[in-house]
């Protein structure tokens, strides 16, 4: 029986001639969007975004984590058909062979690229634990409890979709980005500053002004209120006259 030779140096099996590993990172000027790489916000944004995956279920779902973090959507969720983040706009700044979808594999960048999706997609796990995977309606081969081909022996999505350490055997060392400080949280918090110092003056100064109207009325504080009392009738008795 002919058997298939061994592919030999830069040729591939299937007889097609293979190419070199490019790599232009930046390089793709026609698309100034795919110039940079994600930023670490964009990492923290999209690890809030809360639910796992919207209908359609699809490249074009909003407010969906795998579709922000597969980088479909803006980091914060909301999608844009012209935006690219987070893993796409990693293969697209790579602007070669990890740029060019069946081929990026061929680029060793492309496991670390996955792992550190993977990552992120770990730690959304840990800080969401009450996520839910669809169960329906997701596009063949990936509801809840269908298997991910083409893993063998066959396992779930549903088996997958666990916190690593716990589950699979595996953990990540990553420090997480946190999120900046948005421009209506600097607001309100500059607000909710300026009403407490506000209530502090009113307080300090009708404390101030309590106790000058005491002094000035001769009051004793220290005094109990029948010795107060005491101390008014002798104010207002005649002290010229001796008391026997
Ligand atoms: O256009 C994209 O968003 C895009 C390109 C590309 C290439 C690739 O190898 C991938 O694995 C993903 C991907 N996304």
């Amino acid at each position: 029986m002919a058997s298939l030779p061994p592919p030999a140096a830069g040729t591939r099996h299937a007889g097609t001639e293979s190419t070199p590993i490019r790599r232009n990172p930046a390089g793709n000027v026609a698309r100034p969007m795919v110039q940079k790489l994600p930023e670490p916000q964009d990492i923290a944004a999209c690890l809030e975004v809360t639910t796992f995956d919207t209908p359609p279920f699809y490249s074009t779902s909003s407010q969906s984590f795998r579709n922000t973090v597969e980088g479909y959507s803006a980091p914060e969720g909301t999608y844009d058909p012209v935006v690219r983040s987070l893993h796409n706009l990693a293969h697209l700044f790579l602007n070669g062979t990890g740029g060019t979808t069946h081929l990026s594999p061929n680029d060793p960048i492309f496991v670390l690229l996955h792992t550190f999706t993977d990552a992120i997609f770990d730690e959304w796990l840990r800080r969401h634990p009450a996520a839910v995977y669809p169960l329906e309606n997701a596009p063949i081969g990936h509801n809840r409890d269908y298997n991910m081909v083409p893993f063998w022996p066959p396992i779930t999505n549903a088996e997958m979709f666990v916190t690593a350490p716990e589950n699979l055997g595996y953990s990540y060392e990553a420090d997480w980005p946190s999120r900046p400080v948005t421009l209506t949280e600097i607001i309100t918090i500059a607000v909710v500053a300026a009403l407490i110092v506000v209530a502090v003056i009113f307080a300090i100064t009708t404390c101030a002004v309590r106790s000058k109207t005491y002094k000035m009325d001769g009051r004793q504080p220290l005094l109990g209120e029948q010795y107060q009392r005491y101390d008014d009738h002798d104010r207002h008795s005649d002290k010229t006259q001796s008391v026997v």
